[in-house]
């Protein structure tokens, strides 16, 4: 459907050429990393512009109707843009790394395969078939609450969302939060600065942090402040399927 810069072979030499060790060692600090301009603007513009299509989505979720925040997202369907799958496939071996060494942390017996496939067919096994990746939509006074992105048993614990409007000239307000819940302790909020074209990288639920006496998890969630003025379109990339 869209051969531009992002083909599968160029996705992966984009995502080769990022530092991966500091990466983990940021997702290891503060939950969330950045991969500044993963996309290019022209890239970022065409994949915002699919929103107005019909074709290639499997369902619409209209935020405000299920108390989710106001604005709107689109779920694609199977087979996802070329773009979207060559994200989702090439930045899942290097993020498989990271959950792995989380769960070891956590004393959690689970591991991820180490391709995207191999960890797909799992999802399909019990069930979560239906594709995850999504496209959102905000308009002005349109926000997205906290959340967690869970769609069943099968839950891959980093996803990654790709800012496609430009801050200040497609949009003002609509910055994206993410809040950490320790145990008994008061929750921390990180605003994470993002450009068009960068991604933002995160904990979807859980991740260990160091403590005094030993490990312990803390929770988190994300969402999106409330746009002031103008349009902002993000990609979404989740690794475990829906049910
Ligand atoms: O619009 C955003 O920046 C956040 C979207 C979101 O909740 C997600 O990608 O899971
Ligand atoms: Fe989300």
């Amino acid at each position: 459907m869209m051969d531009g810069p992002l083909a599968e072979n160029d996705g992966n030499a984009i995502i080769a050429s990022y530092d991966w060790s500091a990466l983990s060692a940021e997702l290891d600090a503060y939950g969330c990393a950045v991969l500044p301009n993963l996309l290019d603007p022209a890239a970022c513009r065409d994949l915002a512009s699919l929103y107005a299509q019909e074709q290639g989505f499997r369902s619409r979720v209209v935020m405000g109707r299920h108390g989710f925040g106001r604005g709107e997202y689109k779920y694609w369907a199977y087979p996802l843009p070329a773009p979207v799958q060559a994200l989702r496939s090439g930045l899942y071996p290097r993020l498989a790394v990271i959950a792995n060494r989380w769960n070891q942390r956590l004393g959690l017996e689970v591991r991820y395969p180490g391709t995207h496939a191999d960890f797909l067919a799992l999802c399909h096994e019990t069930g979560q078939g239906r594709p995850t990746p999504l496209l959102l939509q905000y308009g002005p006074g349109d926000y997205n609450c906290l959340h967690q992105d869970l769609y069943g048993e099968k839950v891959f614990p980093l996803q990654v969302a790709v800012l496609l409007s430009e801050p200040g000239r497609d949009f003002t307000g609509g910055e994206f939060v993410i809040t950490e819940q320790r145990p008994r302790l008061q929750s921390r909020a990180e605003v994470v600065p993002l450009r068009q074209g960068d991604a933002v990288i995160f904990a979807v639920q859980h991740r260990p942090v160091a403590g005094s006496r030993g490990t312990y998890r803390v929770t988190l969630r994300h969402g999106v402040s409330r746009v002031r003025s103008g349009h902002r379109h993000t990609l979404g990339i989740i690794f475990h399927d829906a049910l």
